[in-house]
């Protein structure tokens, strides 16, 4: 079955088309890449998915309609980790984290002992229990990141939708927070929906790819499907080679232009 359905889904922004009826099915505990390139429409959709942009067409998230949910409910079922999120400078990295328990909370408003606890968890889990009480307007762009990626584990929502989600962290921290994701799809049936500029590292992580182009789907399927050297020069204009990482799994390399030099 699929956790998270989109057919027909159209979004116009400031009186432009920008998803021209977009379809995707996301089966559960699947790993699920939106790829394309610049102002393709990727972030709308995830924005659109997540219930905070009006859409035409249909969204439903554990067979849920997400319009028509309330936006406590809706926080349950989808966690969303945007491109850039906002954060309040002053608040501590433990009070934001503990505000993923938000939907969760009963009528008064009050963490229990289990919230906070798994606040804690999720800090730990980023590598971020050193930081708890550090002001957020003090962390650098990668700690910020892990920080966001931390509420919204905190949240425990069977679905997580990552915007980007490793745009501001080294190399060890990429692999790190892509295998936590990975960990707890496998472990505890999370359907991730992620879009990744890295074409290599989504060949990596996703079980399956869908390639966004001007608002609409070009491509759908494995990475070997989807990721050819003819699709990428066509829609990304660029030159590379697309390579096997040896598990069939491909792998984009740029090809630098080469020059005659002068003389020669
Ligand atoms: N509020 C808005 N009003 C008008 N146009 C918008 C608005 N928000 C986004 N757009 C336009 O919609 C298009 C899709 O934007 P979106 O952010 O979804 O692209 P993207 O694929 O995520 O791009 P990127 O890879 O650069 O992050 C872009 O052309 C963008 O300029």
């Amino acid at each position: 079955m699929s956790a998270v359905k989109a057919a027909g889904v159209r979004v116009v922004l400031d009186h432009k088309p920008i998803l021209h009826g977009v379809d995707l099915a996301v089966g559960s505990g699947s790993w699920h890449a939106v790829l394309g390139p610049n102002g393709a429409g990727k972030s709308t959709l995830l924005k659109a998915i997540v219930g905070i942009l009006a859409y035409q067409g249909e969204i439903r998230v554990g067979g849920e309609s997400v319009a028509k949910l309330p936006a406590k409910h809706r926080a349950r079922l989808i966690a969303y980790v945007p491109q850039q999120p906002q954060l309040p400078g002053d608040m501590t990295v433990a009070e934001y984290v503990l505000l993923g328990r938000t939907p969760h909370l009963g009528y008064l408003g009050v963490e229990s002992r289990s919230d906070r606890a798994i606040a804690e968890s999720a800090l730990e889990r980023l590598d971020l229990a050193g930081f708890a009480h550090r002001r957020l307007g003090t962390m650098s762009g990668g700690e910020r990141q892990r920080v966001v990626l931390a509420r919204a584990l905190a949240q425990q929502a069977g679905v997580l939708l990552l915007d980007e989600p490793t745009t501001a962290l080294d190399l060890g921290h990429q692999q790190q927070v892509l295998d936590l994701v990975d960990e707890l799809r496998a472990t505890e049936g999370l359907t991730v929906i992620s879009t990744l500029h890295d074409l290599s590292l989504a060949a990596q992580y996703a079980d399956e790819l869908t390639l966004l182009v001007g608002g609409a789907v070009v491509a759908t399927g494995t990475a070997r499907e989807v990721l050819t050297e003819q699709r990428i020069s066509e829609h990304y204009g660029a030159r590379v080679k697309v390579l096997d990482d040896g598990e069939g799994r491909p792998v984009i390399h740029l090809v630098r232009r080469t020059h005659q030099r002068q003389g020669e």
